[in-house]
């Protein structure tokens, strides 16, 4: 019997599995009065636990303005804005190599319907520029690693793909890339996945032809369905379609991101694990003296920031601008205060250089 998870955000924690059952369940089948076949009705619970999850994967305004006020403000005190606390942040830093990951979509750009056109701007393109001549700066996306890299257009970075399944070190020469260990970082843990993800891809794109504005994206590794564009009175057949591909795949697991489901191996990778294997090619397994600082906006960016929690160094910051359940210790609301928070982080390094300069004349 198979089993397919939904990865969903719940009142007391944050990615949570819900592992909807295919077993039977007597109670679910009782007190109908028109007789449905007991697995029809299973079905029925299965795919509205998915539209719930569909649902809270995108908060909305439902509340009212001042609750949602309050709720911010009691959030903001167990999240406080990254900016705010930059002095602070620095501090801890101090007398250690910083290290940066970011995500890409919702962090470095903007949400918006078509991930096609998902682009960044150029002036956060330049001010990641510095900030990888600052310090070792790695994109983690769910995003196909090529498909993220023609959106960024920096050499310079480390590149994490496929939700980490798919890392490849800079390929220009930086004061960064691992040149002690004379090859470049390439690391794919979910290579035997390849063909499998891509038969499901063709699948899933046919299945969505009968749903209007559903978009499938390939990202190599593992894939998407996007459901920003459809009818929210559609999403249960949108639901019922991925389900009934993915019942065939038990060796594949479904996430959700901001209004996408994502399809991926069940491997134990994860953007965390990503992070953790970009700290070591860098030199800094089992090192103290590093700073890690991870920026996202989405569910799976919790692996990360769980991560840098478990390791008890540097920390997460969360972009987002409603409360929501995270392991991050800070926040910023939109991709700009990212990237005021960037460039404030390369004028601080180019400051203390200044100063470290002046101290040895
Ligand atoms: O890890 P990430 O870089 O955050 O990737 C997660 C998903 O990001 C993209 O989808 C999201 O951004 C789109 C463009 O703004 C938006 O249309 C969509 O609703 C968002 O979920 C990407 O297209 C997905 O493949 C990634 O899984």
């Amino acid at each position: 019997m198979t089993q397919n998870a939904i990865v969903s955000k719940t009142k007391s924690g944050i990615n949570r599995d819900i592992t909807v059952p295919q077993k039977p369940l007597a109670a679910a089948a009782a007190g109908g009065y028109i007789p449905i076949p007991r697995r029809r009705v299973l079905k029925n619970l299965e795919i509205n636990a998915w539209v719930d999850s569909m649902r809270s994967s995108s908060p909305t305004n439902s509340k009212s303005t001042s609750s949602l006020a309050e709720e911010h403000s009691t959030w903001i005190l167990r999240h406080p804005s990254a900016l705010d606390m930059f002095e602070q942040i620095m501090d801890a830093s101090r007398g250690k190599q910083i290290v940066m990951f970011l995500d890409y979509d919702g962090t470095l750009s903007p949400i918006v319907d078509d991930p096609d056109r998902a682009f960044m701007s150029d002036s956060m393109r330049r001010t990641v520029r510095k900030l990888a001549r600052c310090f070792p700066t790695a994109i983690v996306t769910g995003r196909c690693k090529d498909k993220v890299y023609n959106f960024v257009r920096l050499a310079e970075l480390y590149y994490a793909g496929s939700h980490g399944m798919d890392i490849q070190g800079p390929t220009r020469t930086s004061k960064y890339s691992n040149k002690d260990k004379g090859e470049p970082v390439l690391f794919q843990p979910a290579s035997e996945f390849l063909p499998m993800i891509d038969e499901v891809y063709h699948q899933l794109v046919e299945k969505m032809k009968s749903i209007p504005g559903a978009m499938v994206e390939n990202n190599k590794f593992c894939c998407s369905v996007h459901f920003r564009c459809v009818d929210e009175k559609k999403w249960s057949e949108l639901a019922q379609e991925v389900r009934s591909v993915l019942k065939e795949y038990p060796k594949l697991r479904l996430n959700q991101g901001r209004k996408v489901l994502e399809i991926r191996p069940s491997i134990k990778w994860d953007k965390g694990k990503a992070l953790e294997f970009l700290l070591e090619s860098l030199g800094f397994a089992n090192c103290n003296d590093v700073f890690p600082v991870y920026i996202g906006d989405d569910k799976t960016d919790e692996d990360a920031f769980k991560k840098l929690r478990d390791r008890g160094q540097g920390f997460g910051i969360l972009v987002s601008k409603f409360p929501k359940d995270t392991t991050a210790s800070y926040s910023l609301q939109e991709p700009n205060e990212v990237m005021d928070f960037l460039q404030r982080l390369v004028e601080w390094k180019q400051v203390s250089l200044r100063l470290r300069t002046r101290s040895r004349v």
